[in-house]
C-alpha cells in the first residue's frame, strides 16, 4: 500500500544517522511545494490545521474530522510522508486510539500524543499535564489503535518546562516502555536539559521549538533528535502575503501590477498541470480547440 511506503521512509529517517528539518505543510499546495523542494518529511502541526481549518489558536477547537479530512487532502495531493500533531488525540485513550484510526485511514506517515491536559481546564490559566499513569494509557491505546504497523506512533511531552525536567525523563521512560517509536519533546530549555533526557532514554528523539543553542544539526544528530521542527513560517509567509496582496487591490492596484505573485510556472507546478493535461489526453479523447 502506498501509504505504508511513507511510514518507513519516516520510519528510515528516525533510524539514519541524521537529523532533519521538516517542512511546515497544511494543505494540498503547500504538501507539493515542499515535496518538490526536496523536504524528507512534512510536519503538519496542530496549530496551522487550526489556523489553516478554522483560522483559531491553538486551543484545541479544532475536531479529529476537520484534522483527518485535512490530512486526507494532503496525502491525495503528495507523498510526502507527513507527521501529523494529534495534539492529546480529542479525547481519553479511547478516544485517542479511534483518533490513530482516523488519521492512519487519513494516510498520515505518523502521529504525535502528547500529556498535555487539553483543552484548558476551567479556572486554570497554566498548562497542566494529564497524570503520567493516563498518558501511558492513551500511548497503548495509539498503538492499539494502529492496523498498519508501519504507522509511526510517538509520545510526547512537555513536562520539561510544566513541571521540570525529572518529571519529563520519567514520562518520556514510561511511554518508551510502552513500545511508541519515538520520543517528541517540547519546552526544553537547554543542552543541558537534552543531554540529560537523551542519556536517560533509548527511543530517537523529534524536537519541537528549540532554544538557539540547540539548532547545530550535528550537534542535534549526537544527542539522537531526528527530528527538529522549525516552527510554522510558511503559513505566516502566506497570510503576510495574502494581506498585503488583498491591501494592494483594495488601495487600487491593479491585478497586473501586483507583486510577489506566484508565476504561472510555479502555480502550475503547483496544481500538477502537466498531469492533468496527460490525463485529459489520455481520457477525454482529442479535443477540438
Ligand atoms: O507540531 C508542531 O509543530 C508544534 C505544535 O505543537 C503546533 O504547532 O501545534
Ligand atoms: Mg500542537
Amino acid at each position: 500500500m502506498a501509504f505504508r511506503q511513507r511510514r518507513e521512509r519516516l520510519r528510515s529517517i528516525l533510524n539514519g544517522p541524521t537529523c532533519i528539518r521538516p517542512g511546515s505543510v497544511y494543505d494540498a499546495t503547500s504538501i507539493r511545494i515542499a515535496e518538490d523542494l526536496g523536504f524528507e518529511l512534512g510536519m503538519f502541526g496542530g496549530s496551522v490545521a487550526s489556523l489553516a481549518v478554522l483560522g483559531d489558536p491553538d486551543i484545541a477547537l479544532i475536531t479529529l474530522t476537520e484534522l483527518a479530512e485535512q490530512m486526507r487532502r494532503m496525502s491525495r495531493a503528495a507523498a510526502l510522508p507527513v507527521l501529523v500533531d494529534a495534539d492529546h488525540g480529542y479525547g481519553n485513550a479511547l478516544n485517542v486510539r479511534r483518533t490513530v484510526q482516523e488519521l492512519e485511514a487519513a494516510g498520515a506517515a505518523g502521529l504525535t500524543i502528547e500529556d498535555t491536559l487539553l483543552p484548558q481546564a476551567f479556572g486554570q490559566a497554566a498548562t497542566q499535564l494529564i497524570p503520567l499513569e493516563e498518558g501511558v494509557g492513551k500511548m497503548k491505546a495509539a498503538l492499539d489503535g494502529r492496523s498498519d504497523s508501519s504507522l509511526v506512533v510517538m509520545g510526547r511531552t512537555g513536562a520539561a518546562s510544566i513541571t521540570g525536567l525529572d518529571d519529563a525523563i520519567a514520562r518520556a521512560r514510561a511511554y518508551e516502555a510502552t513500545g511508541v517509536d519515538a520520543l517528541f519533546f517540547t519546552g526544553i530549555k537547554n543542552r543541558a536539559e537534552l543531554e540529560a533526557i537523551s542519556a536517560a532514554t533509548k527511543l530517537p528523539i523529534v524536537l519541537g521549538g528549540a532554544p538557539e543553542e540547540m539548532t547545530a544539526l550535528d550537534y542535534l544528530t549526537g544527542q539522537r533528535v531526528r527530528i527538529a521542527l522549525q516552527g510554522h513560517a510558511p503559513f505566516a509567509a502566506a497570510t503576510q502575503a495574502v494581506y498585503e496582496t488583498l491591501k494592494a487591490l483594495r488601495e487600487g492596484v491593479s491585478p497586473k501590477s501586483l507583486k510577489g505573485l506566484a508565476s504561472s510556472e510555479l502555480t502550475g507546478r503547483a496544481m500538477r498541470e502537466a498531469d492533468t493535461k496527460e490525463r485529459s489526453a489520455a481520457f477525454l479523447g482529442p479535443q477540438k480547440s
